[in-house]
């Protein structure tokens, strides 16, 4: 049962990507879930592995041009992804043949999401940008429970005597906590987010957890623990709630519609916040779109970690990103 993959990344948040509706063969539900655990695998999985699987689908809704899943290196399936969800608008407008300057719309879990190609980032950097979307604070849709609705930048005692943490859905969840230099260096963040993901009464479903350090008034650097992968490059959807959480507590009004710097260990992203008329949020998430590599394998085999028939081939566009991740630190 051969399939072909993409190996695509956003800010170093790394994935294979799967057109189903290229495939000769519907793999089912466990089938897919077995092949993203396999391939991702960091230690034995397919070259080095990955955070997640990307599957591209149809869409049933009306004006929109695909579909996006998410399944996380174990296994599970989350609501969203950002920095997936910017290679998946790239995928679609070279194989929809979408003119650059079109936004159209992904279909995700939970919302149909606005998409469109951005400006490069760097010389051989292309760029897109996506609708990270809709945003609650409630702690139904966080599937958080500390004993308060919502947390707006509160001391959580149970987690740590000094930390404030900040909680929103976007619409998966995220906790948020602005931190100094010497504990964003610390191990706490893993600490915390590994006991988080495992049993606990606070996240039963799990949490993205990200420690946020302010650089100057538009400028700021995420470092986040994924549910379901554990400490990445670069998550899109964290550094989008960490730019509404900046701008809500640090920022006020004056931080809405401002392009905010994100910088991340993997590279560099920017953000806007927006205030709808009905009073919602939602952050547009403008990042690198990079694919590494082409991939052609046999799935059955793939998913019991044989990786033997494999044919990978390189696109050559790692070295320009790399060059635009070089730039950043001069
Ligand atoms: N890397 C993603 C988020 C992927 C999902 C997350 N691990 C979850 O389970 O919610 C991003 O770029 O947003």
């Amino acid at each position: 049962m051969m399939v072909r993959l993409l190996k695509v990344h956003g800010s170093g948040n790394d994935f294979f990507l799967l057109d189903q509706m290229e495939a000769q063969i519907q793999l089912t539900e466990d089938q897919l879930k077995q092949l993203a655990q396999s391939i991702c695998d960091r230690k034995r999985g397919l070259h080095g592995g990955a955070d997640g699987l990307l599957l591209v689908l149809k869409s049933a809704h009306k004006n929109v041009v695909a579909r996006m899943r998410v399944i996380n290196s174990d296994g599970s399936e989350a609501s969203m992804c950002g920095n997936g969800l910017r290679t998946v608008a790239r995928y679609v407008v070279t194989k929809e043949k979408i003119s650059p300057q079109i936004n159209f719309k992904i279909e995700t879990m939970y919302a149909d999401l606005q998409v469109k190609a951005a400006a490069n980032l760097a010389s051989d950097v292309p760029a897109y940008e996506v609708e990270i979307s809709p945003v609650s604070f409630a702690d139904s849709k966080i599937g958080m429970h500390v004993g308060q609705a919502t947390l707006q930048n509160s001391l959580v005692p149970a987690l740590s005597d000094s930390l404030k943490f900040s909680a929103v859905a976007v619409p998966n969840p995220h906790l948020i906590s602005f931190v100094d230099q010497q504990t964003l260096k610390s191990n706490q963040l893993v600490k915390m987010a590994t006991y988080l993901n495992s049993e606990n009464p606070y996240f039963p479903d799990g949490v993205n957890v990200s420690f946020v350090q302010k650089i100057s008034s538009n400028e700021i650097f995420v470092k986040t623990f994924e549910r379901g992968v554990g400490l990445t490059n670069a998550c899109g959807t964290a550094m989008s709630a960490s730019s509404l959480i900046y701008v809500l507590q640090q920022l006020g009004q004056a931080g809405l519609e401002q392009t905010l710097k994100v910088l991340n260990p993997g590279g560099m992203v920017q953000t806007i916040v927006h205030q709808r008329l009905d009073g919602s949020y939602c952050i547009s998430l403008i990042g690198n779109a990079t694919v590494t590599a082409s991939v052609s394998l046999d799935a059955k085999e793939a998913m019991f970690g044989n990786f033997s028939q494999v044919k990978w081939s390189e696109t050559g566009e790692q070295r320009a990103y790399e060059n635009f991740v070089d730039s950043l630190k001069k």
